[in-house]
């Protein structure tokens, strides 16, 4: 459906020009890969479709992400030893200091869900190079992905949804996801057992995809890489978090960051000859080398709503010379339902320029 000239004046008084280049980029990268990410699959599971379902598991996303929809922005600088350089030729591995803008977040529809309510939390970072050339990642911490399709994912989120009667997800068809999709067993393990934690700064981030590392020779190596928290983890629980507030973690970073800035350590780990690269749900083995390429510094926080990250779409394929995307098809998948997610929500901040709606408006 074309856009009301309302709409698209709003859009350009929003963003002028830039909406035009992301879009642009998007669009181009969104269509390179929206085969190899199942996209166009007989069964014709769309990006719409998908973001449709993330959009309607309770709560009112309009003018936020359909994922990941609760967030708090923050700026800082990646710090890279140098490390990096003899596997990739990306410039943002060559030692020296990059900026970068990033945001905490948890996984869920409601902007407004109590941070209790979000099992798995992530961190999404863009690093800029001074060639023009930027990293961008979306990071979780959880240390597989349940599924390794599209369709498997699509199917999850509907299983998962609150239902309109309880508020919860159906547990029969919770127990019928689990049933056709084993391989969700050791994320649902992680779900089951691992501790929680009431900071986002004592947690550490995995990009779960596999990527490809270039280095100057030509030489393509299999790689995933962690943002790899400094600070120990002190285990708590659900109710713990739930007791401290519904925006605790905002909270608390923003505590934090008063004192000082945070550090992660960004490790990329090298696959073995055998390693799955194509399939998320699968950890490599332990001792694979580990590589300390530099330290992401966190000095900022920022409200969304205001905030720098509010308008990056983090898509996990702008990535610089130097570092490719691996066929795993989830990650190919990823860029057309960003775009799709991104498109939506900087139309709907559009229309709240006119006075229509207002970002978080709930109808
Ligand atoms: C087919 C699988 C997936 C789909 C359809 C999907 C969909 C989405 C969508 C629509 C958004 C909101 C994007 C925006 O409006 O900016 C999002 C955010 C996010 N996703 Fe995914 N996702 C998938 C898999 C993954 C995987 C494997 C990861 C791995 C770490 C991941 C990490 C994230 C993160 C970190 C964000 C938040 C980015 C931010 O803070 O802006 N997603 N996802």
């Amino acid at each position: 459906m074309p856009r009301s000239p309302t709409t698209m004046a709003a859009i350009r008084r929003l963003q002028p020009g830039r909406l035009t280049v992301i879009g642009t980029v998007l669009a181009v990268v969104a269509g390179s890969f929206a085969y190899a990410g199942g996209w166009l699959s007989p069964d014709r599971i769309s990006p719409e479709r998908v973001v449709n379902a993330l959009s309607a598991r309770g709560g009112n996303p309009v003018g936020h992400r359909r994922n990941h929809s609760k967030g708090i922005c923050f700026t800082g600088q990646f710090e890279a030893n140098g490390a990096g350089a003899g596997l990739s030729t990306a410039s943002v591995l060559a030692a020296g200091r990059y900026p970068v803008t990033g945001r905490f977040a948890i996984a869920t529809g409601d902007p407004a869900a109590p941070d209790a309510s979000g099992r798995v939390r992530s961190m999404a970072i863009r690093i800029a190079a001074p060639n023009g050339q930027e990293w961008r990642s979306g990071m979780n911490n959880i240390p597989v992905f349940p599924v390794a399709t599209v369709e498997a994912f699509y199917e999850q989120v509907l299983a998962a949804r609150a239902l309109p009667a309880t508020g919860k997800p159906d547990p029969e068809a919770l127990r019928a996801f689990a049933a056709r999709h084993p391989e969700a067993a050791a994320f649902n393990q992680w779900a089951r057992t691992a501790p929680w934690t009431t900071s986002f700064a004592e947690e550490s981030y995995n990009s779960l995809n596999a990527f490809r590392f270039i280095d100057a020779a030509g030489l393509r190596r299999s790689v995933r890489w962690s943002m790899r928290a400094t600070l120990p983890q002190a285990a708590s629980s659900q109710e713990a978090l739930a007791r401290l507030g519904p925006d605790a973690l905002e909270q608390d970073l923003e505590t934090r960051l008063q004192a000082g800035p945070l550090r992660w350590h960004l490790v990329v780990t090298i696959a073995g000859p055998d390693d799955p690269t194509e399939d998320a749900t699968r950890a490599w083995p332990a001792d694979r080398e580990q590589v300390d390429v530099g330290t992401l510094i966190v000095e900022r926080a920022q409200d969304e709503a205001t905030g720098p990250c509010r308008d990056i779409n983090y898509d996990p394929l702008v990535l610089p010379t130097g570092i490719e995307p691996s066929a795993d098809p989830i990650l190919l998948a990823r860029s057309p339902a960003y775009a799709n997610s991104f498109t939506r929500r900087e139309a709907e901040q559009g229309r709240a320029a006119t006075g229509m709606a207002k970002p978080g408006d709930r109808s």
